[in-house]
């Protein structure tokens, strides 16, 4: 069934267990995901960012934000696990009112990279806005490095726990991504793997709502080797370790925001298929091969996160 992800998050965030929300930007990543969640019996957050709505609306806003919400609710009504379908990233005030227009369970305002009264300002607008229409927020304190999409944040700005309990308490958000050291895409760490605990910890103790991890991505070192295999140049490819994601749910995340493992294992999937079936050209064929290695990385995620079985 179609929920509100705040439904899914509050649960999650009950019983210190974590919900991954799974970024898409076409048809096969989706049918894949849905598959994963469907045999691991789990709730589902699909996500879009809006270059990604931009993409499935071949440009207009509007049908793109439509399209994705047409696919979610055709299988969602049909199927017995929770889903909820996220705009991730929300930073133009057009997309986060396309998405919450086109029926999207939940949106992200993220201002993370303004001014701390700035971004406060502009989520308690698009909460007022957004729960008058029953869509639920996630907003962001504290700025994650790397690169997503069109998101780039120069340097990691870590969040400021005492911050995010005045946040929170004022704009009346639903769920809260601090930044505690991840960055998106798959080059994540100069060094070691390193999150900030402590801070998190403290978040979670003054604000006590459901907590969103960006840059989750663990950049799963078997599906790089086979990408690189086939012709894939991932060089110094690094992500966040699976036991650290575990730690950070034992310390209260609930949301896994995940979109470069799922990118990582398409890709090597296609590219070894390609490679090894020169004469095929059946897009149902190559596509599929990509669609069964993220079904994979969707059901493991799924069980060490502890979603597995909480449908
Ligand atoms: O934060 C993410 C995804 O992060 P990854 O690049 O680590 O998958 N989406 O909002
Ligand atoms: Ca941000
Ligand atoms: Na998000
Ligand atoms: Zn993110």
């Amino acid at each position: 069934m179609y929920v509100n992800t705040k439904d899914i998050l509050e649960k999650a965030s009950k019983e210190y267990y974590a919900v991954p929300a799974f970024n898409i930007n076409n048809m096969e990543f989706f049918h894949a995901i849905l598959d994963g969640a469907l045999e691991k019996r789990a709730p589902l957050i699909i996500e879009t960012s809006e270059g990604a709505i931009k993409y499935a609306g071949n440009g207009d806003i509007f049908k793109g934000a439509r399209y994705f919400v047409e696919l979610v609710r055709l299988f969602a009504d049909s199927v017995d696990i929770p889903i909820a379908l996220h705009l991730d990233h929300g930073k133009h005030f057009e997309y986060i009112i396309a998405a919450i227009k086109a029926g999207y369970s939940s949106v992200m305002i993220d201002a993370s990279e303004k001014p701390f009264e700035e971004n406060l300002k502009e989520t308690k607008e698009i909460v007022k806005i957004a729960h008058a229409a029953g869509v639920s927020v996630e907003a962001e304190l504290g700025q994650l490095a790397g690169v997503e999409d069109n998101v780039v944040a120069a340097e990691s700005v870590l969040v400021d726990p005492e911050q995010a309990k005045i946040f929170v308490e004022e704009t009346g958000v639903d769920f809260l991504a601090p930044a505690i050291g991840t960055s998106h895409g798959a080059f994540k760490f100069k060094g070691e793997a390193k999150l900030d605990f402590e801070r998190l910890k403290k978040v979670k103790e003054l604000t006590k709502i459901p907590l969103v991890l960006h840059g989750a991505s663990s950049v799963l070192p078997e599906y790089v080797a086979m990408a690189e295999e086939y012709g894939a140049d991932l060089g110094g490819a690094k992500g966040v370790p699976e036991d650290q994601l575990k730690k950070c749910v034992e310390l209260g995340i609930n949301k896994v925001n995940t979109d470069t493992d799922l990118r990582i294992a398409f890709i090597a999937g296609l590219r070894k298929f390609l490679k090894e079936n020169p004469k095929e050209f059946d897009p149902r064929h190559y596509l599929g091969a990509g669609k069964k290695l993220v079904k994979e990385v969707v059901m493991n995620r799924l069980e060490f996160l502890g979603a597995a079985g909480k449908a």
